[in-house]
């Protein structure tokens, strides 16, 4: 089917605004790697490490022979849970005609923590809930594709998340990441002191994701902000936590002004992955499927079986833009 990002994308209304002025995005991102497509990591230190434990995969850069691993690495696909993980795999195995992992390995299982899969130039990795859990594995993700000298990586993150006015089982590909003070930055505390970094997602990609969506008709695919929680409840408005001191006109004012500020969708890492993955010069996107319109209510009752085939759709999307590199050899 054609292309028609255009339209898609001049339908969500999103603006030069939704990727910031530093639109280095593809640029920036670009001139932090080496001539060859590598990572050229801006810390000095690591060139000091006698070895570099990647402690929480369970690998490392003496024991392991990481260029030979993870050398051919161009897509490193990350989403909450396991089970995701391992289906994503699965599914990209089929599309590319690769043979699926006899075994199903998981890369990183004598980490116990996360789930890591590799299909020919993909690695499909689980993250868990919440942006310290997700930085964790982001941070040991992008060290070793610097170690294995990988080209030009691309990093997604696939997720599920609560929509903002749209229906429930709709795709979102983010345009930036909102903090919880509703800034489009990521903050953490360095040293005893509050940092921001800006939190842009990379433009080109998210129109490839676009032109992606749109060989599917199941779904809707939208463009715009995503909010990154520090929480599930209180985090994110609702009233069914088991602590709540505002009221439903506080919740409702509160997402409306997220709906103002260009934000579709409320998850809980995309403000952190945007802004590492722009620091560290990798290409980087989010795709996440709605389970519920935040407008209408706050719990997800959508039945399972349904909620499982909606994940697949994000899944569609990321797979079509797989396939279409790994087509043209990119
Ligand atoms: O479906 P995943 O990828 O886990 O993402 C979303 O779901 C979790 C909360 O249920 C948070 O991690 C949020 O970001
Ligand atoms: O509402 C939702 C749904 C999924 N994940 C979230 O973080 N929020």
């Amino acid at each position: 089917m054609a292309c028609d990002c255009d339209y898609v994308l001049k339908k969500c209304d999103v603006t030069e605004e939704h990727y910031g002025t530093c639109s280095s995005l593809l640029n920036g991102r670009t001139s932090k790697r080496n001539p060859d497509g590598s990572l050229s990591l801006p810390n000095e230190n690591l060139s000091k490490l006698k070895g570099d434990v990647m402690y929480h995969l369970a690998l490392d850069n003496l024991n392991f022979d990481l260029p030979a691993l993870y050398g051919d690495v161009k897509f490193v696909v990350m989403g909450g849970t396991k089970y995701r993980m391992r289906e994503f795999a699965c599914y990209v195995a089929e599309l590319l005609g690769l043979p699926k992992d006899p075994k199903s390995v998981n890369h990183t299982k004598a980490s116990q923590r996360f789930a890591m899969y590799k299909i020919g130039p993909v690695l499909s990795v689980s993250h868990g809930i919440g942006i310290p859990s997700m930085t964790t594995v982001l941070q040991e993700l992008i060290k070793v594709m610097f170690y294995a000298k990988a080209k030009d990586p691309i990093f997604i993150r696939l997720g599920t998340s609560g929509g903002l006015g749209i229906p429930p089982g709709s795709v979102v590909v983010s345009s930036f990441g909102l903090s919880g003070t509703l800034e489009k930055t990521y903050e953490l505390p360095v040293l005893g002191v509050i940092r921001k970094w800006p939190s842009y997602l990379d433009k080109r990609l998210s129109e490839e994701l676009v032109c992606s969506a749109s060989n599917f008709d199941e779904f809707k695919t939208y463009v715009a902000g995503t909010m990154g929680a520090d929480d599930f409840y209180r985090g994110q408005g609702r009233l069914d936590g088991p602590l709540c001191d505002y009221s439903e006109a506080d919740k409702m004012a509160y997402l409306d002004k997220l709906a103002s500020l260009g934000v579709k969708n409320i998850e809980m890492e995309a403000n952190a992955f945007a802004a590492i993955t722009g620091e560290a010069g990798v290409r980087a996107s989010i795709a996440c499927v709605t389970l519920v319109d935040r407008l209408q209510g706050d719990q997800i009752t959508t039945p399972k079986t349904v909620l499982k085939e909606w994940q697949k759709y994000p899944m569609q999307v990321v797979g079509a833009l797989i396939k279409n590199y790994v087509e043209r050899k990119l």
